[in-house]
């Protein structure tokens, strides 16, 4: 058997108890019902319901209670991932009652702990690590997808806006789901962030069973290409890992509501995933009814396809789940008889295709030699030939006279034999037409590509012109602008030395102004300081005549009473009214005197006064004077100070405008030398392309000849025997006969293609970025 094909293959089933839980220990203590036999592959139960004795399930593998994360990797997912890496499909999944450990088994309980973690990141680490081990000529791409199936429906997990995805399936993907998002990931680490991401957006609900009750069937997906970067061969191994949701009896569950719909769901499509497994193992089906659920309808290659698939049942060993765990033995009993058939996801390089067809060739002119002997030896023995011209080639005018002669020619055993080899070489060379074909669409893909890229360059082209016409208009306004900027540059400078000139001859007044208004206060200070002491003087003394005078005209009074007193010695009177009218005399004298040096002394006070206010008013009126001159002063030098301000602001401006043109114009240079070279590189590409298309063609055309030669003796070495519909339907079944072939393309067009779309990447890239 070729290492391709390791023929059909059971899928392995794995069967897991986890240990009693708190529940379970409440009701039923310690209590088991399994037993484990030392052979690891049987499980026996004990019922505690049935009284029929004990039952007995054989498996691939039976794990205790007791067994570690490690182990059941080990035994249950690795040989499955090791499959992948060699480009077969490989399925992982895990079914039981709800809370029977299929998230502990699948995910484990705690990713980042080597103790528990489970199968999927530990199947993603040997991934990388024999990413990591494997020659430098393999390049490997790793996607990842990761969706559930809720209520009959399909959700991306990683963008949940795709909530309704659809199942479809094609000869050479098989069975996959449409536009499910597939990320690209270079490590284990880039893996578990989109696992988390994933579960974060997946359906989990507490239930009377589980508090983490997964509602929803899980379907990780990882896609690994890898490509042998010298011979351009390459594998696709796909991935397949299922948490199933766990069946579950109501009543237990305490599902109402929400969860009720639920707990119905899941189990619907648990019952027809029993379906399509009694179909697949009862020998007696016809149909294996896969589009009855969307869960048999994603898992169709994994049950009965191409699939190396490993199925792990979990069981609780409580007494309490008896009847499920026997119902979960029981389908997993019935699983292990279905059959796959994986086989490695390849592409022939060019030089396997020429290989096959030279075999397929060497092969045909074997057969035409033995069948020219057989016919010899036939005429010899009196046996008669049909005439190759009397076979008709449609079945609906099949001849019925001739069918004796056909049948005895079909007993002869070398003929059978013949006949399937033919049938085999057929079914190559259908093979060979099949990839023929895909190569031709890779070749159409890359004439499609070559003109996109065309269209690219033309994109960038224009994207250029564009970028020179802005440059050059960004150009001429730069010279503009520096126009202006050198002109405002001369007028500043000349009306800054105006200003200063202006403020030379400010600051010159200035200081006069200062000098004068010193000068002329401290005059007038000094005079106002000698009037007041002197006014102080004439004041105070003033006051004392006042109070002298006061004191008099008391006294005088008082003398007048007195003289009225004594009016009676007139005598006396007399002289003392003489002396006293002398006395009065001398006193009004000295009074007048006094008034009138009083009258003198407050007209010097007045003029005095009179003074201090000319000279104040004299002061007041330079004053006025000097802030004239000092007010017009300051409103020419504010004014061209604001103008001065003006004009550096407008300067500051345009320095900083020519300045960012001129990074804008470096930044456009910068630009257009880029696209220059990505034209050049691309127009370099485009040369090449056509070359290769040129050069593919020319092969094409050889090899076009040789399979029409090639078809053209296998329908002659067909001929005797095309009565027989089987080889017929083979030919319909390929469906490439109808198929004009044009160019084959080769392993290292398909490499240029990809080269081709890295750069268009690239060009594309640069474009969004610039
Ligand atoms: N082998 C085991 N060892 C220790 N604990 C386990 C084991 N298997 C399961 N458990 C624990 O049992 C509980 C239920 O397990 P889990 O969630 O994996 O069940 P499930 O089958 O995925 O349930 P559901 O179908 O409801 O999602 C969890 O708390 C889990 O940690």
């Amino acid at each position: 058997m070729a290492e391709d094909d390791n023929g059909p293959s059971n899928i392995r089933v794995i069967c897991r108890f986890r240990p009693i839980n708190d529940k379970e220990k409440e009701l039923f203590a310690d209590k088991q019902v399994c037993e484990f036999p030392p052979d690891k592959r049987t499980v026996i139960i004990n019922s505690q319901i049935d009284s029929g004795g004990p039952s007995n399930f054989n498996f691939d593998y039976v794990f205790t209670p007791a067994a570690r994360q490690v182990d059941v990797y080990n035994i249950a997912a690795k040989p499955t991932v090791e499959a992948v890496m060699q480009g077969f499909n490989g399925t992982v999944f895990a079914y039981g009652q709800t809370s029977s450990g299929k998230t502990f088994t699948m995910t484990g309980s705690n990713m980042s702990d080597p103790e528990y973690m489970g199968i999927i990141p530990r199947m993603v680490s040997t991934v990388f690590e024999k990413i990591e081990s494997s020659e430098a000529k393999i390049e490997f791409q790793v996607k990842v997808g990761y969706c559930e199936i809720y209520l009959e429906k399909i959700k991306d997990l990683l963008d949940t806006s795709k909530s309704n995805l659809k199942v479809h399936e094609d000869r050479t993907r098989g069975v996959y789901i449409a536009d499910l998002t597939e990320e690209y990931a270079s490590s284990g680490e880039e893996v578990y962030q989109l696992m988390k991401i994933g579960t974060d957006n997946r359906e989990v609900a507490y239930t009377h069973m589980n508090a983490g009750s997964s509602r929803s069937h899980s379907i990780f997906i990882l896609t690994i290409t890898q490509t042998n970067s010298i011979d351009y061969s390459s594998k696709t191994g796909k991935l397949y890992l299922v948490d199933l949701a766990g069946s579950e009896k109501v009543g237990k569950t305490g599902a109402a509501g929400k969860r009720l719909e639920e707990a119905k769901n899941i189990n619907k499509s648990l019952t027809m995933l029993g379906n399509v497994i009694t179909a697949l193992t009862d020998g007696k089906s016809s149909h294996v009814p896969y589009r009855d659920s969307k869960l048999t309808r994603v898992l169709q290659d994994s049950l009965g396809g191409n699939s190396k698939t490993s199925l792990i049942v979990t069981c609780s060993p409580s007494p309490f789940n008896e009847a499920e765990t026997i119902s979960t033995l029981r389908f997993g009993v019935r699983a292990k008889s279905i059959k796959n058939k994986p086989k490695v996801n390849r592409e022939y390089t060019v030089n396997e295709l020429k290989l096959m067809l030279a075999q397929a060739k060497e092969e045909i002119l074997k057969k035409d030699r033995i069948i020219a002997t057989m016919k010899k030896t036939m005429q010899n023995s009196g046996v008669t030939m049909i005439d190759e011209k009397q076979i008709k080639t449609d079945e609906d005018e099949y001849d019925e006279e001739i069918q004796p002669q056909v049948i005895d020619v079909k007993s002869n055993e070398v003929y059978s034999e013949l006949i399937i080899e033919i049938e085999d070489l057929q079914n190559k060379l259908a093979e060979v037409t099949r990839v023929m074909q895909k190569h031709k669409n890779h070749e159409d893909q890359l004439i499609l590509e070559n003109e996109q890229l065309h269209n690219n360059h033309e994109f960038i082209y224009k994207q250029i012109t564009e970028l020179q016409f802005r440059k050059a208009q960004s150009e001429d306004l730069l010279r503009e602008k520096e126009e202006v900027v050198e002109k405002l540059t001369v007028e500043n400078e000349l009306l800054q030395s105006e200003l200063n000139q202006e403020i030379d001859k400010k600051l010159n007044i200035e200081s006069q102004l200062n000098e004068k208004t010193a000068e002329l206060e401290s005059v007038s200070k000094k005079q106002i300081q000698r009037l007041s002491e002197e006014k102080k003087i004439i004041e105070e003394k003033l006051a004392n005549e006042i109070e002298n005078n006061k004191q008099l005209t008391y006294d005088i009074e008082k003398m007048e009473q007195d003289i009225k007193k004594n009016l009676n010695d007139e005598k006396k009177l007399k002289i003392i009214e003489d002396s006293h009218n002398q006395e009065k005399e001398r006193w009004l004298n000295e009074k007048r005197a006094l008034i009138n040096e009083l009258n003198a002394r407050v007209k010097k006070y007045v003029d005095i006064q009179m003074a201090i206010d000319k000279a104040e008013e004299k002061y007041k009126a330079l004053e006025n004077m000097m802030p004239d001159d000092k007010r017009e002063l300051k409103k020419r030098s504010d004014t061209l100070e604001r103008n001065l301000e003006q004009l550096n602001l407008m300067y500051h401006q345009l320095v900083s405008q020519k300045s960012m043109l001129k990074v804008d114009k470096q930044v456009c240079d910068r630009k257009i030398v880029r696209l220059n070279n990505k034209n050049l590189e691309h127009e370099k590409v485009i040369k090449d392309q056509t070359e290769k298309i040129v050069k593919l063609e020319q092969e094409n055309e050889s090899l076009r000849e040789v399979i029409k030669k090639l078809e053209q003796k296998s329908r002659m070495t067909l001929g005797p025997a095309t009565g027989n519909t089987k080889i017929k339907k083979v030919i319909r079944g390929g469906g490439d006969n109808s198929i004009i072939f044009k160019t084959p393309t080769s392993r290292r067009t398909l490499s240029a293609i990809s080269e081709t779309h890295k750069e268009q990447e690239e060009i594309e890239e640069d474009i969004i970025n610039n």
